[in-house]
């Protein structure tokens, strides 16, 4: 069987209310077992719940009900080897500005319990990238940089698991990749990897397994590739010589013009069949110069599942 790293069973979470509000139930009862070793995704719409999720996880938001057990340790009745269990970069930059990031990993290590001599600041500084900034203070440095050592700060203790909350939200490309490739490296030597992320195109790459929180609870859970063949959803895109009015097709039918010109249209092959797309484009008039053919992303099987739901 494989070993679990996180099991959470009827995890609920309810607020207190502010400012006059009713209290809040941010997590509905959620169990989700994640396998050690997987880069798994938890995915929802901004306020499902997932930051509820992954502060509970890391120690820092006290739960209401439920269990948590890290590394097949109860949070509960051992918070001590659970916490170490777990290393959790945040999304927010704010940092001691006077430290630097020599300084940062090595208060973070202390924090730790990490002995000195079991330290891998180098070790780490050279695998986010900020060697030859290991004495600049944090000031100094880059809103990239800042985030790479939020990384390396997750890293000290060397934990099983490490969690990623919005990773790459508003970074450049270039440090994307580098982030995804030391995650990648992480999860080769073993490491456990748990992201949130709103690029569903991210998590289609990156994740083994995905979760869908919405309003509280896990609404699906499963392996990517078993989560995109759930939809028979299938997008056929046509350039066409000029533009046709609004063709007419079945209501569940989606047409649309996309940004270079082509039309697109998506449906559901258990419903429609792409002849009868085909002789609406013609009988509309439509001289074809292109056709080809998407299968669902992420955002389809996501949007299908949530949607609706939101006011
Ligand atoms: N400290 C708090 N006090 C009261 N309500 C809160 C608190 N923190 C979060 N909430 C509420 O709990 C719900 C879940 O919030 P949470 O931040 O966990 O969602 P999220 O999925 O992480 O959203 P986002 O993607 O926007 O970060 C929201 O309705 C939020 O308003």
């Amino acid at each position: 069987m494989t070993q679990q790293a996180i099991e959470i069973t009827g995890l609920r979470k309810t607020y207190a209310g502010q400012k006059g509000a009713g209290p809040k139930e941010a997590l509905k009862g959620i169990d989700l077992s994640i396998p050690a070793g997987s880069i798994f995704g938890l995915l929802g719409p901004n306020g499902a719940g997932k930051s509820t999720l992954i502060n509970i996880l890391a120690g820092l938001v006290t739960k209401t009900g439920g269990h948590v057990g890290i590394w097949g340790f109860d949070q509960d009745i051992n918070p001590r080897q659970s916490r170490a269990a777990i290393g959790v970069m945040p999304q927010e930059l704010n940092m001691d500005p006077f430290f630097t990031p020599r300084g940062a990993l090595e208060v973070q290590a202390g924090l730790y319990g990490v002995p000195k001599s079991q330290r891998r600041t180098d070790q780490i500084l050279e695998m986010i990238g900020l060697s030859d900034k290991a004495d600049a203070y944090a000031r100094t440095l880059s809103g990239g940089m800042r985030r790479r050592l939020l990384l390396g700060k997750a890293l000290v203790h060397a934990p099983h698991v490490l969690v990623l909350d919005e990773p790459t939200a508003g970074v450049d490309i270039e440090l994307r990749q580098m982030l995804w490739s030391n995650v990648r490296k992480l999860n080769e030597q073993g490491m456990t990897i748990i992201l949130t992320t709103h690029y569903l195109e991210e998590a289609e790459q990156m994740c083994d397994e995905i979760a869908i929180i919405d309003h509280g609870r896990v609404i699906i859970r499963d392996k990517t590739s078993a989560l995109l063949g759930r939809l028979d959803a299938k997008t056929l895109l046509f350039r066409l010589e000029t533009p046709l009015p609004e063709l007419a097709l079945p209501e569940q039918v989606r047409q649309e013009i996309r940004s270079d010109g082509r039309l697109s249209v998506t449906y559901r092959r258990s419903v429609t069949t792409a002849g009868e797309i085909l002789s609406a484009v013609s009988a509309a008039g439509g001289i074809v110069l292109d056709v080809t053919s998407e299968d669902p992303d992420l955002e389809d099987v996501f949007l299908s599942l949530t949607a609706g739901t939101h006011a």
